[in-house]
């Protein structure tokens, strides 16, 4: 813990709660039913240490083996229910996602830096959430690309280009494409390099989430009891509430800056088309003001912070996948060179017509979720199977544990992506890679976007470029390895990979279409 507040007070106040929440509940078991079963759990901790492994969803998905598809633990007796395989995630955040669409209690992230209500990812479920909800599918939750691919296939082609010009910055320049084109798209902000001052804004707000979001360094979300979210942050040792009140007014600040890029671009008579000034206008002309101004900056900030992690991760594995499979990349290389020919690059109508490299973004979901553990809450008692789920518990869908069920996918370990197709030794393994973009009416609104564009960088990656491992001293190939930062979305730890053009002429190809992207107005 990198804030520990007074250690009596707290050792006092836990004390005191866990003791009383330790009553309520055998009060509340002994009258109604039992939770779901779970590992023995120590007096106050709990389960705290059976869970210090960094990829806790393993040890989750090894309760599973135990337990079965749904088990209960706790954490100073905060309630946790993991649920560990695709029916009983289906039984509960599909077929009652009336009941579980919240969000549980996160004092740091939720209350003390305001993303309840300065987000969408971890708002409260309500009106509020429905609307933002709705407004972001009329931008980007149609399938495939709801208009969009001119500003997609222009930001990809302005990748390449960087592939061409500075391939060993490609995982920062992957990422700058993608928070550009965001930015663009949403408040019609051009960002020309890395150091846009925009760009780092963003930056800023996805690491200070992710900081807040960091498993075990806050004290405060454990003991919402003892009330810490609401001590003095002049306490000497409240350095948590110090910290958070920062970050709150930077997210803030941050979320205003760009919305007030785009008004004044409107006012102007300036604004670049984009969804933040195609909504900030009401039905008579006038600027939107007040309650409705604040949610629609709100909802326009959500688009980067959704998009950034999550996507970037996916195109980074698929850079280390194919360093480590050159077969793999072959074939897909084939599949695209016969379908689009030598004098063009691959397109977005080009999707339907390129299975392998579809079977190839499906299995890279599945090997390695981007979030492998979703949480939802419930606001009032449930039921499942003769067991309590208790209102308040934060609900874990365990979607590693899913997506590497061996009883459902073979070497679930292995990047296989012929796995989803019959052959004559054994029949088609399920797709369930939806899954990665989460369950019922919190899942992912921008999966299709998500999916239109790692596929159009797919094939123009593979298209354009060899991706191979590096060389060593003795000149011996060393395919990286696959080794992850864990957060709330897994990144790939930086690597190193060699990236040349195929041939001359599909370089001539990407130079050609990144001069019309630089000349175009996306
Ligand atoms: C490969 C890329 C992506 C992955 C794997 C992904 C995954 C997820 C997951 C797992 C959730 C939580 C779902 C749940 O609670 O059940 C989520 C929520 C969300 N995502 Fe994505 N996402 C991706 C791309 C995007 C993009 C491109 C956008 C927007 C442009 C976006 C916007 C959002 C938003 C706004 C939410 C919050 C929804 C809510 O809480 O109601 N995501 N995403």
């Amino acid at each position: 813990m990198e804030d520990p507040l007074i250690p009596f007070v707290a050792a006092g106040c836990v004390a005191a709660w866990v003791g009383s929440r330790t009553i309520l509940d055998r009060a509340r078991c002994a009258k109604r039913l039992p939770y779901p079963p779970g590992p023995p759990q120590l007096p106050v901790v709990g389960n705290l240490l059976q869970i210090t492994d960094f990829e806790v969803y393993k040890t989750f998905a090894a309760w599973g083996k135990t337990y079965g598809g749904i088990v209960y633990f706790h954490l100073f007796g905060k309630q946790y229910i993991v649920l560990n395989d695709l029916k009983t995630v289906t039984d509960l955040f599909e077929h009652r996602n009336g009941r579980y669409s919240q969000r549980p209690d996160m004092p740091m992230v939720g209350e003390l830096i305001g993303r309840e209500e300065n987000s969408i990812a971890f708002q409260k479920y309500g009106q509020g959430l429905k609307d933002a909800r709705k407004l972001i599918n009329s931008w980007i939750g149609k399938s495939p690309t709801n208009g969009l691919t001119p500003q997609i296939t222009a930001s990809c082609h302005k990748f390449m280009g960087t592939l061409l010009n500075d391939p060993e910055g490609f995982m920062d320049n992957a990422r700058f494409a993608l928070g550009s084109m965001s930015l663009k798209l949403t408040f019609g902000i051009n960002c020309k390099t890395k150091d846009d001052p925009f760009i780092h804004l963003s930056e800023k707000m996805q690491h200070l989430t992710t900081k807040a979001l960091k498993p075990g360094k806050w004290l405060v979300e454990f003991f919402p009891v003892c009330k810490l979210a609401n001590v003095p942050s002049w306490m000497p040792m409240a350095e948590f509430k110090r910290w958070s009140e920062d970050a709150k007014r930077q997210i803030n600040e941050a979320i205003h800056v760009f919305f007030d890029y785009t008004r004044r671009a409107v006012l102007n008579g300036e604004a670049e088309a984009c969804w933040a000034a195609g909504e900030m206008l009401d039905s008579n002309g006038n600027m939107k003001t007040g309650e409705e101004a604040e949610r629609l900056a709100v909802t326009c900030a959500a688009m980067y912070a959704g998009a950034i992690d999550t996507t970037i991760s996916v195109l980074h594995m698929f850079f280390l996948l194919m360093a480590r499979h050159p077969e793999i990349q072959r074939r897909a290389q084939e599949e695209i060179d016969k379908v689009v020919g030598s004098d063009r690059l691959p397109e977005m109508s080009d999707r339907e017509s390129l299975p392998y490299l579809n079977r190839i973004i499906r299995e890279a979901l599945r090997f390695a979720p981007v979030a492998p553990l979703v949480v939802h809450s419930l606001d009032e008692d449930d039921v499942y199977e003769g067991f309590l789920i208790p209102k308040g518990t934060a609900v874990l869908a365990n979607i590693w544990a899913i997506l590497h069920n061996p009883e459902m996918y073979k070497d679930p370990e292995v990047f296989n992506p012929d796995r989803y197709i019959d052959t004559k030794d054994r029949p088609a393994e399920p797709d369930h890679s939806q899954a990665v973009f989460g369950f019922g009416r919190r899942a992912c609104p921008g999966s299709h976007f998500a999916l239109a564009n790692l596929f159009l960088d797919f094939a123009l990656i593979l298209s354009a470029f060899n991706i191979k491992p590096i060389k060593n001293s003795a000149g011996e190939e060393v395919p990286p390895e696959i080794k992850m930062i864990d957060g709330h979305t897994r990144a790939v730890q930086p690597f190193k990979c060699v990236i040349e053009p195929r041939n001359a002429e599909k370089a001539q190809l990407v130079r050609q279409a990144v001069s019309a992207a630089n000349e175009s107005s996306y």
